[in-house]
Parts: C-alpha cells; sequence; structure tokens
C-alpha cells in the first residue's frame, strides 16, 4: 500500500462546505488528480465495480482532512437537529429507540482503531504508531501536494511573463505529432495553457492566433487526452468556462464514492451506521444535505451481500438519486406515480417517506427491468406499491389522478460518465434529437396525470442523469409552453446550481432558473437535472385522455415547427424504443381481449 491511506473517498461536500473551501484546496486537489492521471484514462483495464470502489486509491479523491473534520461535528450531530425540529425527516425517527454513540466508532474498543478523524491532529502527529500512520501518511501527501502545485503555478507563471507563449503547435509540429503519436504528458500540459490563454485572450494569445484556433486545439487534446468524440467533448465543453470544462472533463474519469440509503421503514441511520462499522465497514454521513445517506470509504466485508443488505436495511444508491426523490416530497397516504421505475431506488425511497401508506405505483416500459424492481420492492419491505409495465406515454389514459408524479426520465447518460464510459464515444447528434423527443412526451404524460386538485399535491418532478440542454432545460420550456396549467417551484433542494435560461441563442421560460443542476467535479455527485412543477389547473379533457400516438404526433409537430427533425430522422427506428413500443401495443391488445397475435403490430407503430 502506499503512503496514500487506501480506499478513502472524498466525500460529496455540502453547498457550504463547498463555498468554505477556499481557492487553494481547489487548486490542490486538482493538481492532485492531475498528478494522478498522465497515463490516457480510457486505457484504464477493466475491472469489476467492487475492485475498481476498492482495490484502485488511485482513482479516488483525496478526503480532505480539514474540511472533514470541520464538518464532522455537524454531519454527525442529527441530534442538535433533530432536538430543533430541524430534521426533515425526524418524523421517521423513532424516538424511543436507545441513542447509539454518534462517533460511527466501534463501542468496542478492543481490535478497533480509534475515530477515523481526529481533532488534535498536531499532538497526534508528535508521535507516529500505528493509530496515526494514517493521518501522518497524509500529512506527508498533503505537503507533497502542496510542492507539486507550487512547480506546476510556477510554470504557468513563466509561461504567462511571456505574453505572447507560443502554446499552439506549428503546422510542423502537427505533423510530427501525428507521426510519433501523442504525447499524453504533452497533450495535457497544453489543455492546462490553452485554457489559461483562453482565459485571458487579449495578453496572453499569440498574435496573428484567433481564439478559435485555441479552442479547436483544446477540444482535440481533450478528445485525444479523454477519449471522447469531438462531437460530445463540444456539446459538454460549450457548457462551461475553458477551466471549469476542463474539471468536468477530470471528474469523469474519478468515480463517485459509494453511497448507500438507509431504510427508514426497517432501520434507523444511526443504528445502520454502528452495525456496519462493527463488521468493519468505514463510512460517513453523506452531508448535512441528507439523513439518511451513508459514503462507504472502505469495508472489510462486500457492502452489496451483507445481512444487513440482504434484509433491506439499506440499498445501494448514487447520492444523486436521492435528490429527485427529496424534491417530490412525498407525502403520507398520497397516491404517487413513479413513470419509469426500474430497478426501483427511488419508488423504494418514495415508498419509504410515506411509511409504506397510501400507494405508489412504479412504472417502467421495460419489462426485463420490472424484474429488479419487483426484488428491490420486496427486499425493501415496500408493501404501498403496484409494479406496471406501460409505455409511461400511455399515461394518464392508464391510469390518472395522481397527488404526485415522478418522471426520471430515460436519457443520455452525460451524467454518469465516470460509470459508463462508453457515453464517450456512443452519443450522436441523433441521440440528442430522440433521446429529449421521448422525454418531452413523457413530461406531457407526467404533468396530465396529475391532480391539480390534489389536496396535499399535485406536483410533478421531472428529472435526468444527462447535463445536456436538450434534455434538460429545454424539456422543461417545451412542457411550460404546452402546458399553461403548470408552473416550475423551488425545488426544496439545499444544494444544486440553478438551470440555464439561455443557451447558445436559445432563450428558456426565465422560471428554468428554479430547476437544478448537479456536476459531478462541483458536488461530487453524478451529473444530474432536477425540475419540480405544481399543476395549478386541469389539463383540457381531450390532452388528458391522450395516448402514446397522440402526444407523440404533436411533439413530431412541435420539433418539425423547430426545424429539428424532418422526413423521418426522428423515426424510432432504435430496435429497443421499438421493440418497447410494440410490447406495450400487445399488452394493451390483451387488455382489450384481442388476441396480439391476430394483429400486425407492424402497422400499429407510429407513422411519420
Ligand atoms: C433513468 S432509468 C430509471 C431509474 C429509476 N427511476 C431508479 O431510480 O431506479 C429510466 C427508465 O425508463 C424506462 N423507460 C424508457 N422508456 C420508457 C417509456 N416510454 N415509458 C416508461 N418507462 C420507460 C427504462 O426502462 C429505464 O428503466
Amino acid at each position: 500500500m502506499g503512503r496514500r491511506a487506501k480506499n478513502k473517498q472524498g466525500m460529496p461536500p455540502s453547498l457550504e462546505e463547498f463555498q468554505k473551501t477556499g481557492k487553494k484546496k481547489d487548486r490542490k486537489r486538482k493538481a492532485e488528480k492531475e498528478s494522478r492521471e498522465v497515463k490516457k484514462p480510457t486505457k484504464k483495464a477493466k475491472r469489476s465495480k467492487q475492485e475498481e470502489e476498492y482495490k484502485d486509491p488511485e482513482d479516488l479523491p483525496e478526503v480532505d482532512l480539514e474540511e472533514l473534520s470541520a464538518a464532522k461535528k455537524s454531519l454527525f450531530d442529527d441530534d442538535e437537529e433533530e432536538e430543533a425540529g430541524l430534521d426533515e425527516f425526524e418524523q421517521l425517527e423513532d424516538d424511543s429507540e436507545p441513542e447509539v454513540d454518534d462517533e460511527f466508532v466501534d463501542s468496542d474498543e478492543e481490535g478497533r482503531e480509534r475515530p477515523m478523524f481526529s481533532d488534535n491532529e498536531s499532538d497526534d502527529m508528535d508521535a507516529i504508531n500505528a493509530a496515526n500512520m494514517e493521518e501522518y501518511s497524509k500529512k506527508l501527501d498533503e505537503e507533497a501536494l502542496m510542492e507539486q502545485q507550487d512547480a506546476e503555478d510556477e510554470l504557468l507563471e513563466e509561461n504567462t511573463k511571456n505574453p505572447r507563449a507560443k502554446v499552439l503547435p506549428t503546422e510542423e509540429e502537427e505533423e510530427e505529432m501525428k507521426q510519433s503519436g501523442p504525447d499524453l504528458t504533452m497533450v495535457r500540459t497544453r489543455m492546462l495553457e490553452v485554457v489559461k490563454v483562453l482565459e485571458d485572450f487579449k495578453n496572453l494569445a499569440e498574435e496573428g492566433r484567433s481564439r478559435v484556433e485555441y479552442v479547436d486545439r483544446l477540444l482535440k487534446d481533450i478528445c485525444e487526452y479523454f477519449g471522447y468524440t469531438p462531437f460530445l467533448a463540444e456539446k459538454l465543453f460549450n457548457l462551461f468556462s475553458p477551466s471549469e470544462a476542463i474539471e468536468f472533463f477530470e471528474a469523469n474519469e474519478i468515480h463517485r464514492p459509494v453511497t448507500i440509503r438507509t431504510n427508514t421503514l426497517v432501520t434507523r441511520r444511526r443504528e445502520l451506521a454502528q452495525t456496519l462499522v462493527n463488521k468493519g465497514v468505514n463510512l460517513q454521513p453523506i452531508g448535512p444535505w441528507t439523513k439518511v445517506g451513508l459514503q462507504v470509504f472502505d469495508s472489510q466485508v462486500p457492502i452489496g451481500a451483507t445481512p444487513e443488505y440482504l434484509a433491506g436495511h439499506y440499498i445501494l444508491q448514487a447520492a444523486s438519486s436521492f435528490l429527485p426523490v427529496m424534491a417530490l416530497d412525498p407525502q403520507e397516504n398520497e397516491r404517487i406515480l413513479d413513470m419509469a421505475a426500474a430497478p426501483g431506488g427511488k419508488t423504494t425511497y418514495i415508498s419509504a417517506l410515506m411509511k409504506n401508506t397510501g400507494c405508489v405505483f412504479a412504472n417502467d416500459a421495460n419489462k426485463a427491468r420490472t424484474k429488479s424492481l419487483i426484488a428491490n420492492i420486496h427486499r425493501l419491505g415496500c408493501t404501498n406499491t403496484v409494479v406496471c409495465n406501460y409505455d409511461a406515454r400511455e399515461f394518464p389514459k392508464v391510469i390518472g389522478g395522481f397527488d404526485r408524479v415522478l418522471l426520471d426520465a430515460p436519457c443520455s447518460g452525460t451524467g454518469v460518465i465516470a460509470k459508463d464510459q462508453n457515453v464517450k464515444v456512443n452519443r450522436t447528434e441523433k441521440d440528442f434529437i430522440q433521446i429529449p423527443h421521448l422525454q418531452k412526451q413523457l413530461l406531457l404524460s407526467a404533468i396530465d396525470s396529475v391532480d391539480a386538485h390534489s389536496a396535499t399535491g399535485g406536483v410533478i418532478v421531472y428529472s435526468t442523469c444527462s447535463v445536456a440542454v436538450e434534455e434538460n432545460e429545454a424539456v422543461v420550456d417545451y412542457a411550460l409552453r404546452k402546458r399553461p396549467n403548470v408552473k416550475l417551484v423551488e425545488t426544496g433542494l439545499a444544494i444544486g446550481k440553478p438551470g440555464f435560461t439561455s443557451y447558445r441563442g436559445k432563450q428558456f421560460n426565465q422560471k428554468v432558473s428554479l430547476t437544478r443542476r448537479y456536476y459531478p467535479h462541483a458536488y461530487n455527485v453524478d451529473g444530474f437535472f432536477v425540475a419540480k412543477f405544481q399543476k395549478v389547473a386541469s389539463s383540457p379533457h381531450d390532452v388528458s385522455k391522450a395516448g402514446a400516438k397522440e402526444k407523440e404526433m404533436a411533439a413530431d409537430a412541435e420539433a418539425e415547427k423547430d426545424g429539428l427533425i424532418h422526413g423521418d430522422f426522428a423515426n424510432f427506428d432504435d430496435e429497443a424504443d421499438k421493440e418497447i413500443m410494440k410490447e406495450s401495443i400487445k399488452h394493451n391488445l390483451k387488455k382489450k381481449g384481442i388476441n396480439p397475435n391476430t394483429v400486425d403490430i407492424e402497422k400499429k407503430l407510429p407513422k411519420h
């Protein structure tokens, strides 16, 4: 094991922690990440998820000791907030239960290390022993990191002293590079230098060179270094300033922390934490914004196969996936629709927040995926849940009048590239037309399925694990235009950046700033998007009755008007989508008592 403490992962910081963190610390972390990633990341050997998570500390962000010890008290201090009535989930906690030690340290001191993070670091450093070796080694790492950062700063300073530094390669150099193949260390250095120039173009750009030339070079280097297609690199680059874009691309090379959600239907977070600590699991609460999440740093037992896991005390769930459910804010005894529910991470959270009262309709168009949905619902003991298998565009024709609807939409996955590196090369321009096309229809269905007169709700939450504007703000803006009977409201989430109100010349409804964006480099969570609507009046009768076909035709007409699709461009020629639609048609025929084998299903597919 190297000096870097094995298996430690960075904690997703809260907004406050994130803002408190000084620029220097950011630079420090960035430099560290950079130093680790000189090798081409796309060439990383494929390993199983667990191996990646537990055996490769190189890939994991370092825990910032100062930040953590500062945050530690408030993070573990559930009690203060609960007593003050601030715990948003306090109703889920049983006060009659005996309290356990909040430090998450095994109460049986024997054979167990002292608390993970000491409050008294300087004393500890005086005498190095087995107990403080880990922290001492971290100190050394920090010092080395600072030195490395200083060296890098010097290099950049040196380059920026000469305002006309030749950062861009000449034609001959380009030719040489083509012959000899990429030198990734050089590519990386050049990316940083080009970013510097773009940030102060007037003073630093070489004479006669245009901004476009620098951006083109940077995009080529991003493709070379990180392994994206030029199309996707540019699309993602355009979301950020040049330096933030590099941070985003770098964060996509690092796995997000392993996080679990306590199933409050069967246990409490403190009890679960204590039990897992006793089994040798090293963990911390995720952050003050969630009272049910725990981040696992390392574990001596397989975290997806402990008796507690099998008994449904927790679910392995990305921290970002908590957010749409928190925004949905389900209430006891409501009727809630989860339109695209498999494998059920959010359904089971909704059910837990409702304390198994009311009814959750968990729908997914993919029958195979409903198996994992059912398995999770069973394992976590959700007894208020009904599973169904429709194309969600058929709602509310199937059933409507819900108090709340969650649409966690199928998406391109540009927020979860760290989990699925294939996204870097598989996504095409067509995806960013076809996927939003489906999302728009689904969102209208979600809106039409809600009862505007619900005594407690009337709420729709739309979420994706994509950072693309086409799948997020543009879809929300479309829904606002098509359904004036809904308005955007605050998500109520403590973290997140406001959605874009304009993007590359396109203006959206100003209220779109109420939506929230999440980025891996900003919060150490998956890239995510959350929008919350309140339905203020009923949808017109005929609209509510419209099925998948009608909605698709309406969306097609709009897309053609916008010049987004023409001819057969947006046809659902994707086999997967076609199969889903065929299954849905068969399902409906069966329901009407018609044998689907006697009908030509192909003919029933929507035509364009
Ligand atoms: C992002 S995943 C949902 C994840 C889920 N909410 C969770 O938290 O576990 C999107 C889901 O949408 C489903 N889907 C795709 N097209 C659909 C459609 N037309 N109607 C309903 N579900 C659809 C996919 O099968 C997939 O399971």
